[in-house]
C-alpha cells in the first residue's frame, strides 16, 4: 500500500518511523510519502492561508497550494487514483469497518488541514473524479488533522497482511466482524500469579480452555455493558446464548 500525506507539519509523522508501522515500511508493506504543503506556496512567505469569505473567526487554507500539491501526488501514478481522506470534525465516523475498507485500497492520500480547514472547492474539484472521504476520528476537536492521520494510518496499517505476527491477529480485535463483534476486550493478565496481593483469576490458571473462553466472554460482556451499553444493545440477539442472558 502506498500512502501519501500532505501537511504543513510533516514532522508530526515521525512516529510512523517506529514500531509496527516503521517495520512495515522497512519491509516494503507500506510505502509512505510525506509532502510539505508550503513547497507549493510560491510567495516569499510561502502563505497557505487567508481570511474566510463571509467573515468569521480564524483563517482558511488557500486552494492553490493544495491543488498543486495534490496534482503532484496524483502524477506519481497517472494510471491510478488514490482514495483521498480528509480528516475533519464534521466527517463520517472512522470505525474498524472503515479501517478494514481502507486496508483493501492500494493507495491512500491524506490531506490533514490546519486553521479552520481547506477551501471547500479543493475537494469539490477532486471529488468529481475520485473518492474523497471526510472522516472524523472522534467527537472532540483537534487543532489540526495530523493526529487524526496518525490514528488512521496505524489502524489501517496494522490490518495489512504481514504487519501483525500470526500471534497478534487482528481477527480477534474488538469491533472486528465475527462472534465477538462489538464486544470490548476483557481484562488480561500475565506472570507473576500474585502481585501486591492481587491474584490472577483462578480460571485462567486451570488449563480448561472451554471454561476460560466462557469466562473471557462473560468479562467482555460485563465490560461492554459497563462502558458501552449501546454496543450491547446493538448485539445480534442470535449471538447471545442462554448463558449470556443470565449475566
Ligand atoms: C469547529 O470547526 C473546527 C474546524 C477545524 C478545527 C481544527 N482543525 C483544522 C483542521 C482539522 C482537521 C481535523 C480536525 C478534527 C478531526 C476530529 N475528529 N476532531 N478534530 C480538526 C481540524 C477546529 C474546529
Amino acid at each position: 500500500m502506498r500512502v501519501d500525506v500532505i501537511s504543513i507539519f510533516p514532522e508530526y509523522f515521525a512516529p510512523l518511523d517506529v514500531s509496527l508501522i516503521g517495520k512495515a515500511r522497512e519491509r516494503g508493506i507500506l510505502d509512505i510519502h510525506l509532502h510539505q504543503l508550503r513547497d507549493w506556496a510560491h510567495d516569499v512567505h510561502r502563505t497557505v492561508d487567508d481570511t474566510p469569505y463571509g467573515g468569521g473567526p480564524g483563517m482558511v487554507m488557500k486552494p492553490e497550494p493544495w491543488g498543486e500539491a495534490i496534482d503532484t501526488v496524483l502524477a506519481a501514478d497517472p494510471a491510478a487514483q488514490p482514495r483521498i481522506i480528509v480528516p475533519t470534525p464534521s466527517g463520517v465516523p472512522f470505525t474498524q469497518k472503515l479501517a478494514m475498507e481502507y486496508a483493501a485500497e492500494p493507495w491512500l492520500l491524506f490531506t490533514p488541514a490546519r486553521y479552520e480547514g481547506i477551501d471547500s472547492r479543493v475537494m469539490a474539484e477532486y471529488g468529481s473524479r475520485m473518492r474523497v472521504d471526510e472522516v472524523s476520528v472522534g467527537d472532540y476537536v483537534l487543532a489540526g488533522g495530523e493526529v487524526a492521520v496518525l490514528v488512521m494510518v496505524e489502524a489501517v496499517g496494522r490490518l495489512l497482511p504481514g504487519v501483525l505476527g500470526n500471534a497478534n491477529s487482528a481477527v480477534d480485535d474488538s469491533f472486528a466482524p465475527g462472534a465477538m463483534e462489538n464486544l470490548l476486550e476483557g481484562p488480561v493478565y500475565t506472570k507473576p500469579p500474585e502481585w501486591r496481593g492481587h491474584e490472577v483469576p483462578e480460571i485462567l490458571l486451570s488449563g480448561h480452555h472451554g471454561k476460560i473462553a466462557r469466562w473471557r466472554r462473560d468479562e467482555a460482556l460485563r465490560r461492554t455493558a459497563r462502558n458501552r451499553l449501546e454496543l450491547l444493545a446493538a448485539l445480534d440477539p442470535e449471538t447471545l446464548d442462554k448463558h449470556d442472558r443470565k449475566l
